[in-house]
């Protein structure tokens, strides 16, 4: 980020240092800016205004994306303050679901480097290249390897727009400072033909590494990370399905880490649907729910919906029994023998189902049969919540709550307008990418956004404030607790499941003082007071405003 040149120069050119017109006369004079700034000296307030007129001015969401991403690489300070003004809307912007496209396009709108990436073929300078992270500390860290960006699959080296997407909202969300944060890509190459054909395309232009040669790929990653910064918080994001579980069982007791995927999206979900049963009257122990996709996410949500059932005072076996996860194969059975190992815990026993179909068994069958009050959709897929599927579900239930989480919006099971219509005003939605409320029967439905942005910014804050060595079930568990006890929706079930996004920073200090005080309770982190822990995270949380360099 710091380009080479005189001294003076990285004043204006490093995006963690630049003021622009609002560097003063005596910082000028002190740094050795005269003249290479127009002499009127500004405040960040009119720099907001110009730079928000020229958002206004981009055309696309994409090039908006751009706009919005080359102020980042050119005044981070000012970035954040736009951003933080005008979060609602520009949230889709450098995140779900404009971030989708930007990674497909990536290599063309490519423009400054700006985090690490890290190639298969330089994997023996794995430190030398952490050493060239220009910054002053590094406390988190979003890595991925590009093979299931949102529900576009490969997007090889592309995928950076991901971790650097995350990771504004652990600064504009989180109030995580930017001079901490640090996106990486681990580019094993790509198996995207399309990405591979193309003269522009920046990575590695090789067929994906895989089996034992990927797996030590990423250990010589973590190691170097583990040896150079030994405390960081490593953020796993949108690892293909093979690779996430793993990956993360064999990370989490050696270092700070989670996977986003698993860990986040079931927290956030959890929080949506305890807020659901406080509107629905059915609590999640009395709840049946059925699962499109049972990958990363979809196995995630299922296993912290077990435990949450299990406190709620179901035995373990019930609490799996009220869980149906359907697959391209169809609904999961103990009868299925290519199961990943993270699937098999989550499988129907084929005695109690077997009867519902000759073939596989469908969702259709499912919601028939089990005649579920909860759907959840992280498959990927396009349409498959049909107006068959949502009518049976309404037919069964009088209070249908259906998540279509699947990213970004081309992928969305069924949009919510179709799922409030075909169910004639009745169910509750959330959805993983953003929507405008519906008009229903001249009633205002509005669309929560089950995003596990609701959940990492806050655990990021809550385990850097907090001091945490290790992320623990238990803090996702309060993370989802504590948010949903911040809902709005009570009784009335037009209202959003979830707190406003233009909220998001107030929800992610709640979510960082539950999971704070978890990680105590666990003995991840040191113990404090609720009052010293409430006071780290405010001294913890960055506001974006220039500091007096001279
Ligand atoms: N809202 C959120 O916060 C959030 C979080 C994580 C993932 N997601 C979304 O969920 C989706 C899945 O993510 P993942 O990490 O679980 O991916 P994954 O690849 O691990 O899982 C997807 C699963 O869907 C299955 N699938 C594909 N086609 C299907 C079909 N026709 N019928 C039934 N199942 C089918 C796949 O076999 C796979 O098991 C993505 O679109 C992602 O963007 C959303
Ligand atoms: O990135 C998102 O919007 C959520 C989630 O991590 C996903 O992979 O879809
Ligand atoms: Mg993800």
């Amino acid at each position: 980020m710091v380009e080479s040149g005189p001294a003076n120069l990285q004043y204006v050119t490093n995006p963690l240092l630049n003021k622009g017109t609002a560097f003063s006369l005596r910082e000028r004079e002190k740094l050795g800016l005269m003249g290479l700034l127009p002499p009127h000296i500004e405040t960040l307030e009119t720099q907001i205004d110009r730079v928000y007129a020229a958002f206004e001015r981009e055309e696309t969401p994409l090039d908006k994306h751009v706009y919005l991403r080359g102020l980042q690489d050119d005044n981070e300070v000012l970035f954040y303050a736009l951003l933080v003004r005008h979060l609602s809307e520009m949230m889709p912007i450098i995140y779900t679901p404009i971030v989708g496209d930007a990674c497909k396009k990536f290599s063309e709108i490519y423009d400054h480097p700006r985090g690490l990436i890290i190639s298969y073929p330089e994997r023996d300078r794995i430190d030398d290249i952490l050493e060239n992270a220009i910054l002053p500390s590094v406390e988190a860290i979003v890595v991925t390897d590009g093979e299931r960006i949102l529900g576009l699959g490969d997007q090889g080296a592309g995928g950076m727009g991901i971790p650097i997407g995350k990771l504004s909202l652990y600064t504009a969300a989180g109030g995580i400072s930017p001079t901490v944060t640090l996106p990486i890509v681990l580019d094993v190459g790509t198996n995207n033909q399309e990405r591979l054909k193309d003269p522009l395309y920046i990575g590695w232009r090789h067929e994906r590494i895989s089996g034992d040669d990927y797996f030590e790929f990423v250990d010589l990653f973590v190691r170097a990370v583990k040896r150079k910064w030994p405390d960081v918080l490593l953020q796993f994001e949108d690892f293909a399905q093979q690779h996430a579980a793993p990956l993360l069982a064999r990370y989490r007791d050696q270092l700070c880490t989670f996977n986003d995927d698993i860990q986040g999206t079931a927290a956030v979900t959890a929080g949506t649907l305890l807020a659901a049963s406080n509107v629905t009257g059915i609590p999640l122990k009395d709840a049946t729910i059925a699962f499109l996709g049972a990958g990363s996410a979809g196995v995630g949500i299922a296993e912290q919906l077990v435990q949450l059932m299990v406190r709620q005072g179901l035995s373990e076996t019930e609490a799996r029994a009220r869980i149906y996860m359907v697959d391209r194969n169809g609904l999961l059975t103990d009868a299925m023998s290519d199961l990943l190992p993270f699937q098999k815990q989550v499988v129907q026993p084929l005695t109690k189902v077997g009867s519902w179909s000759d073939g596989e068994i469908s969702l259709l069958d499912v919601i028939h049969r089990a005649k579920p009050n909860i759907l959840v959709g992280v498959s990927g897929q396009a349409g498959l919540f049909s107006e068959e599927v949502i009518r049976a579900m309404a037919a069964n239930t009088e209070h249908p709550v259906v998540l279509p989480l699947s990213n970004p919006t081309s992928r969305i099971e069924a949009v919510p307008a179709d799922i409030i219509h075909w169910s004639d005003g009745h169910a509750m939605v959330a959805t993983g990418s953003p929507f405008d409320p519906v008009v229903y029967n001249g009633k205002t439905h509005h669309v929560a956004q089950c995003n596990n942005s609701y959940i990492f910014p806050g655990m990021g804050l809550g385990v850097l404030a907090a001091g945490a060595r290790r992320v623990t079930d238990g803090m996702f568990m309060a993370a989802a607790e504590a948010l949903a006890t911040l809902s709005p929706a009570r009784s009335d079930r037009t209202a959003s499941l979830l707190p406003d996004v233009g909220n998001i920073r107030e929800v992610s200090k709640a979510i960082a003082f539950a999971v704070g005080q978890q990680a105590q309770l666990d003995g991840v982190a040191p113990k404090s007071t609720k009052d010293d822990l409430k006071a780290a995270i405010n001294a913890k949380f960055w506001i974006p405003q220039y500091q007096e360099i001279v």
